[in-house]
């Protein structure tokens, strides 16, 4: 697989120019959602660097990311005349970038397109490394492909108009990254002042952020071993986030990995001795922050149903990925169903519900 080009951009314009310069193409196509349409496309418009784009717009938000949308921005591409030729750009969070690869990796057995993420989450993960894919039968990203973009331009002034909780839902998997590297980077993390955001001290730590991802996916790039360290936390995150989908209350994906991450800590302090000390502060963080996904012991068995879908299974047992300490990663764990309540307790007691 081929290595994209990430790019934490000074000028974006000038980025952009660069990448499209890349992409050699008949025709430029531009997806965004509805929010980011009108809050980040204005402003890429203005380089004039779009002037021949034709604009695609689905809906925001998770619920969006579906068979339907993906088959509304297939049919634009068909009838507004793309070719193996075309370029995309895709401008938005993690939804756009997921389902507008999935899009660009399949419409005529794919075409080239660039990322340019609109949240915090899309700019540290979602937009980097190639997972692309919707969420179908319930299941999140049960439909995909790893598809690389050619280009990912981040430009953190996007972030001034993003609302706390989905700055906190990217925050979730900046966590995850520090958990995954290193004690430096995850306190650093833990102490960061999201009352009033330092918008450059939040570039630096967005570089160093989505520099774990890099890092990892140029090992691993199509999840046979070390890119599992990614997914801490969901295991659980997917159940928690594919339960809350199919009970209509829909919770932001970060949210559900800080759930997962709840839970996949004392599952690593349980089964590998992850440090209590650690453990209660990473918990302290995310109980501050992230509230509580409340369910009942009667949720045990479905929440464990969604977990047996996991992708990182293998041969019908559920595979975690759990940490010794911080930067010291087990993948391919297992825990018995026992345990799995178990855990699932500890969750409910130590977030009171
Ligand atoms: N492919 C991967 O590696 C990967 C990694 C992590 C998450 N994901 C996926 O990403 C999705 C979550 O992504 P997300 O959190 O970015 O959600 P999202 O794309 O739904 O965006 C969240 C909300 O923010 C709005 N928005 C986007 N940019 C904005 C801006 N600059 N200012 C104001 N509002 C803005 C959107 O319109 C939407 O309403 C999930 O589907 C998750 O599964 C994929
Ligand atoms: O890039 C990866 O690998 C990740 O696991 C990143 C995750 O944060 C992201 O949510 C990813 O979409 C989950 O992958 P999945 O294979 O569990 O769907
Ligand atoms: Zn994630």
């Amino acid at each position: 697989m081929s290595k994209q080009e990430v790019i934490l951009c000074e000028s974006l314009e000038t980025s952009l120019g660069r990448a499209i310069e890349l992409c050699p193409h008949d025709k430029l196509f531009v997806l965004t959602d509805e929010h980011t349409q009108r809050l980040c496309l204005p402003s890429l418009k203005e380089s004039g660097l779009l002037k021949d784009a034709v604009e695609i717009c689905i809906g925001a938000e998770d619920v969006h990311k579906t068979l339907e949308t993906l088959a509304s921005v297939w049919m634009a591409l068909s009838t507004q005349g793309a070719t193996r030729h075309s370029l995309l750009i895709n401008l938005g969070g993690g939804m756009v970038t997921d389902l507008g690869g999935f899009a660009a990796a399949t419409f005529k057995r794919g075409i080239s397109y660039i990322n340019i993420p609109t949240t915090l989450l899309a700019m540290v993960d979602a937009s980097v490394g190639g997972k692309t894919g919707i969420n179908f039968n319930g299941l999140k990203n049960e439909i995909g492909a790893f598809a690389p973009a050619n280009s990912v331009l981040i430009e953190t002034e996007f972030l001034r108009t993003l609302d706390t909780h989905n700055f906190f839902s990217g925050y979730a998997e900046m966590l995850k990254h520090g958990l995954i590297s290193n004690t430096a980077h995850w306190a650093e993390l833990l102490k960061f002042d999201s009352s009033s955001i330092d918008y450059a001290a939040l570039k630096q730590l967005v570089g160093r952020s989505v520099q774990v991802k890099e890092d990892i996916v140029e090992q691993d790039p199509l999840e046979h071993g070390i890119r599992k360290a990614l997914n801490l936390g969901h295991t659980v995150g997917h159940a928690f986030e594919s339960m809350a989908l199919a009970e209509n209350r829909p919770v932001l994906h970060g949210y559900a990995v800080a759930w997962g991450i709840v839970c996949e800590l004392y599952l690593s302090h349980l089964k590998v001795g992850f440090p209590k000390e650690k453990m209660r502060q990473t918990i302290q963080f995310i109980k501050e922050n992230y509230g509580v996904f409340t369910f009942d012991c009667k949720k045990y068995d479905q929440l464990y149903a969604f977990m047996t879908h996991d992708k990182k299974n293998t041969s019908g047992t559920i595979n975690f990925t759990l940490l010794k300490d911080i930067g010291d990663i087990c993948i391919n764990q297992t825990a018995d169903k026992d345990t799995i309540f178990e855990m699932l307790d500890f969750y409910r007691e130590c977030m009171g519900i």
